[in-house]
């Protein structure tokens, strides 16, 4: 295995050459957990293909004086609407792990979300960070233990927590179990450090029958109790239709993310771009909507917005530019990501965030997912 880099080189332009770099860089079977899909990895591959359905579709000479990528998500200013996405263990990539992340969020203005299963303490990553972090939780089979957890993000100075709910169980991750992928001694998952685990009986239940624990598998009350408990926003991530996100907006969560996560659940799920116009048009506004899976592209940032997203969060990417050459890699593949952002706004003629929308795709492509009767007004305003 390769040692992480001390500079980029050029070799290092988009995010895909980071993919290659780093599997030089991780132990297979750390790879194997940080980088695969669960079952056969058609979502994981369809959440990258599918924004190639999508064409864009070019305007010139317009004006791009004062263009900006700035926006403002739950209280937090950033640079652009591209996020950290919370993933797991970032010491199995590297050994500074979430600590170099954070700092190259921080340097970036970019919003980190840190994972409940991140391999070091919260608190230790809140004192580092230099720019917004929101907390991810899992709701855990001890409910005190993970309001508990909800209090440590907020006394610590998190702004906002991302509770993820696409994961009662853990997808077939037959990629981990081929390679035989196992935590190493020395990461673990610190911050549920002293939580009760679920009952003996269950476990006991689960061995003799095959059944899975899902006994203390968190429901909608959980979601609502949650949030009746901390006066952070409360982001539901793993929304994937109309139907939760409406139960969502019932709980009084304060946005939504659209994620299959990463293809790592249910493998057979459509692309997280293609679940987006659905739960976009069922929010209908009341609350920011968000999408992870596959960004790879300032170009998928572009399409995701223009069907409705208000940011964007990228997973595997960070992991990889990680892997390869720790805070400065994080912080390269960052700017490059918001680069290839600017160039697709300055070529579809979008000066502003705000100016991105669905007449940045061709109205042809847009047919497959977007189940409404409103195609016919995708591409006529010409000041759109
Ligand atoms: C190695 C790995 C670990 C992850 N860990 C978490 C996690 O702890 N919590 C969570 O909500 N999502 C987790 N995810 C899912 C990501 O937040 C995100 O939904 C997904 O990676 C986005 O797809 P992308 O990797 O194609 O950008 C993880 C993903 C990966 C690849
Ligand atoms: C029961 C699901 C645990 C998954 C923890 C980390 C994660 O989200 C991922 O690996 O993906």
């Amino acid at each position: 295995m390769l040692p992480p880099l001390d500079h980029i080189p050029r070799e290092i332009a988009s995010l895909g050459d980071y993919e290659a770099a780093a599997r030089q860089r991780i132990d297979p079977a750390a790879w194997a957990y940080l980088n695969a899909g669960a079952g056969d990895e058609w979502t994981m591959h369809e959440n990258v293909s599918a924004f190639s359905r999508l064409p864009l579709r070019t305007r010139v000479l317009r004006s791009m004086q004062g263009a900006s990528t700035a926006t403002s998500l739950f209280g937090c200013t950033l640079d652009s609407p591209i996020l950290i996405a919370p993933t797991a263990y970032h010491r199995l990539a590297h050994p500074d792990g979430e600590q170099a992340t954070v700092l190259a969020a921080g340097a970036t203005g970019t919003a980190m979300v840190v994972s409940t299963q991140a391999s070091l303490p919260l608190e230790d990553l809140a004192a580092a960070a230099a720019g917004p972090l929101w907390f991810q939780i899992y709701i855990q089979p001890d409910r005190d233990f993970t309001s508990a957890l909800a209090e440590r993000a907020e006394a610590a100075g998190y702004r906002a927590l991302v509770v993820t709910v696409d994961a009662p169980v853990n997808g077939l991750r037959n990629a981990e179990a081929r390679a035989g992928f196992a935590l190493p001694p020395d990461i673990r998952p610190v911050n549920l450090n002293g939580m009760r685990m679920p009952d003996q009986d269950a476990a006991i239940r689960a061995l003799l029958f095959g059944t899975p624990v899902l006994d203390h598998a968190a429901i909608w009350d959980d979601l609502g109790q949650l949030r009746a408990r901390t006066r952070l926003p409360i982001i539901v991530k793993g929304i994937a239709c109309p139907e939760d996100a409406t139960l969502a907006l019932q709980c009084g969560v304060d946005g939504i993310i659209v994620s299959n996560h990463g293809g790592r659940v249910l493998d057979g799920m459509p692309a997280s771009i293609d679940l987006l116009p659905a739960v976009v048009e069922a929010v209908n506004g009341w609350v920011p909507v968000l999408m992870d899976g596959g960004i790879r592209r300032g170009n998928d940032v572009v399409r995701a917005l223009a069907l409705g997203a208000q940011a964007v969060l990228i997973g595997r990417p960070i992991l990889h530019a990680l892997a390869t050459a720790g805070a400065l890699g994080v912080a390269h593949a960052i700017r490059v990501l918001r680069a290839e952002l600017e160039l697709a706004m300055a070529l579809t003629g979008c000066r502003t965030l705000e100016d991105i929308g669905r007449h940045c795709l061709h109205g042809s492509s847009l047919a497959q997912i977007w189940p409404f009767d409103r195609t016919d007004d995708l591409c006529l305003d010409p000041e759109r």
